[in-house]
């Protein structure tokens, strides 16, 4: 089954069987400073893309590394407990299952405005074919036995009037042997690690691993699978050239058993051998530049890193909304203390270390912006991150932060939060979302109007559209880092109203702020604008539609209601 109710009609945009095929006009603006005149040259291009979608959303299967933690337990949990429309009694009412904190299926995007001039917004979730959360298959490794049921009694997040319910439904899904190096986690996890897999070197874990994927894609006769890394934070590998820099000396060094390649690594080497997207919900450096090579030479897709789901996903707001605003944050102090195993995990310090260096770099593009506050990167705001582990607390993160700003004349502004949630409450939703929207930009091909390679091409190896979901995105070669947590959110609404032909938001409004309204008569909004390439001249038409290939039209759209 698939989720999307949505149709749009336009003559840019056709419903195949097999595709959804969307011709759309790619606007940019691309800008050269010439440092000798300080001037700054502005070229407004237009490139014309057509997109095609796969209609067919995929029997899909997600297998989590890391399975039997609080996060694998807990996104577990919500599958089940949506798809069987669970209820269950708190002390204080009754509680249906819901995916709050998903943007798939809690969130909603603004199409555009209905005749009266009111916004009309539709769940993400409608705007393409994207896979039900319902219909996922789960499985997945830990070094833990435990099962899943009583993994999520150990982890201490779902209510216990639902765990009773989920236990029957949970009780039988066993984490399969998995690959286990004490030197990259902290060794206060030892005492857990009694589901290690057996195999004489690292080459063989890659292959039983491949060995696991193929096993589980075939038990279910799945069409996708997809592997995503919620196990623990893995302290740093060192990038050793000759080792960890092409993807033909990373597969080299682990038949020759290098010591310095991570379980990260081998997991994510194995999934791009098998075809099989790859994501990282942690902070260490899986993605070593042969990893990458591997991926792109397999075409295969890999995202990370790092979940943002709380404190760091609030900084990326609250920054943006101060340097935007042209107020200058000078010190920020981000103080967290939890009592869960990924705090137990993060109270050594290599392994705090990787998470320091992802929660620390969140600032970055923002400070960058804005040469008025900070210069020409003279100068950034004193940063700190303290990750502390309080048992008690449990997975009820405690996250306090200061934020000290320099305001106008010498003011000063100082914003304190103090933020408690648990952890595994908001990373899972993310996991959902994770796994849904790669699975379906995986689906989705373009091709570039009148270039000599008029075949179509899939996105990049590297998922950087997925960077909404992650504190330290890795992005394609040459790309760039936004960690603006609204600038992030509009690439994925974006993409997925490019996928429908449909332009991208400017919320300029102009015909409310025009002084003669009636002058965008609903005649004059319907009016096609049809640019002709090789002229260059604008050619008003009435509403029908594209008169040569080079033309691109906005039509008059209709959308009807959702069934
Ligand atoms: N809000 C959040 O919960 C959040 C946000 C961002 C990132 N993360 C990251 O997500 C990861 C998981 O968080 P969690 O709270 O579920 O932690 P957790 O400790 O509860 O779960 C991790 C699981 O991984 C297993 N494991 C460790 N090494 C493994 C290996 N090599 N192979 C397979 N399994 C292995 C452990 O046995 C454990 O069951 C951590 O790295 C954490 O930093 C969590
Ligand atoms: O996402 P966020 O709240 O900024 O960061 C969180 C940290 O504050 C927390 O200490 C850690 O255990 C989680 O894995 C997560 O990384």
């Amino acid at each position: 089954m698939t989720s999307a109710q949505l149709f749009v009609q336009s003559p840019n945009l056709r419903y195949g069987e097999k595709f959804i095929e969307s011709d759309y006009e790619y606007e940019n603006v691309r800008c050269r400073r010439d440092e000798r005149t300080n001037t700054i040259q502005v070229q407004a291009t237009r490139t014309a893309v057509t997109f095609r979608t796969q209609r067919t959303v995929p029997k899909f299967g997600l297998m989590l590394v890391g399975w039997g933690g609080n996060n694998g337990t807990t996104v577990t949990a919500a599958i089940l407990a949506n798809k069987h429309k669970l209820e269950w009694e708190t002390k204080d009412r009754v509680i249906k299952a819901n995916w709050f904190g998903s943007i798939t299926q809690s969130s909603t995007i603004l199409l555009g405005l209905d005749e009266r001039g009111k916004d009309v917004y539709v769940p993400m979730k409608d705007m393409l074919p994207m896979v039900l959360p319902d219909d996922i298959v789960l499985d997945g490794w830990d070094i833990s036995s435990m099962n899943m049921a009583d993994a999520m009694g150990q982890a201490k997040v779902i209510d216990i009037n639902l765990q009773k319910q989920l236990r029957p439904l949970m009780k039988d899904m066993q984490p399969r042997p998995a690959i286990y190096a004490p030197q990259f986690i902290a060794a206060n996890q030892s005492d857990r690690a009694d589901n290690v897999l057996r195999a004489k070197d690292k080459w063989e874990q890659v292959e039983q691993i491949r060995r696991d994927i193929r096993e589980f894609k075939s038990k279910h006769s799945l069409d996708t699978v997809l592997i995503l890394w919620t196990a623990n934070t893995e302290r740093f590998c060192e990038v050793i050239q000759g080792v960890h820099d092409t993807g033909e000396n990373l597969i080299a060094a682990i038949k020759r058993n290098e010591e310095e390649i991570s379980p990260s690594t081998l997991y994510a080497v194995a999934s791009v051998l098998e075809k099989v997207t790859y994501i990282n919900g942690s902070p260490q450096n899986t993605f070593v530049p042969g990893l990458i090579e591997l991926a792109e030479k397999n075409e295969t897709f890999i995202a990370g890193d790092d979940f943002k789901s709380g404190q760091t996903k609030f900084k990326s707001v609250l920054v943006d909304f101060l340097v935007s605003a042209g107020i200058k944050p000078c010190s920020i102090a981000s103080y967290n203390h939890l009592g869960n195993n990924d705090g137990y995990n993060l109270s050594a310090p290599e392994q705090f270390r990787s998470k320091e260096i992802s929660k620390s770099n969140v600032i970055d593009d923002m400070v960058e912006s804005n040469s008025i506050l900070y210069g020409q990167g003279l100068s950034k705001p004193d940063h700190c991150v303290v990750i502390k582990y309080l048992p008690h607390v449990g997975d009820s993160k405690r996250a306090m932060d200061e934020y000290e700003s320099e305001l106008m004349l010498g003011g000063k502004s100082t914003i304190i939060v103090h933020n408690t949630c648990e952890d595994s409450l908001l990373a899972s939703p993310l996991i959902l979302d994770l796994a849904l929207l790669a699975e379906l930009f995986s689906r989705v091909e373009f091709k570039i109007q009148g270039s000599e390679d008029s075949t179509f091409q899939t996105f990049n190896s590297v998922l950087s559209i997925l960077s909404y979901l992650c504190k330290a995105p890795l992005v394609e070669r040459g790309g760039r880092v936004v960690n603006a947590l609204f600038r992030q959110k509009a690439t994925i609404e974006n993409m997925l109203r490019a996928l429908l032909s449909l332009p991208p938001l400017n919320h300029l409004d102009l015909q409310f702020k025009c002084s003669n309204p009636t002058a965008w008569t609903e005649e004059m909004q319907q009016r096609v604008v049809v640019r002709e390439k090789p002229s260059g001249k604008d050619e008003t038409r009435t509403k029908d539609g594209p008169t040569s290939r080079g033309g691109v039209v906005f039509g008059h759209l209709t959308i009807p209601p959702l069934q």
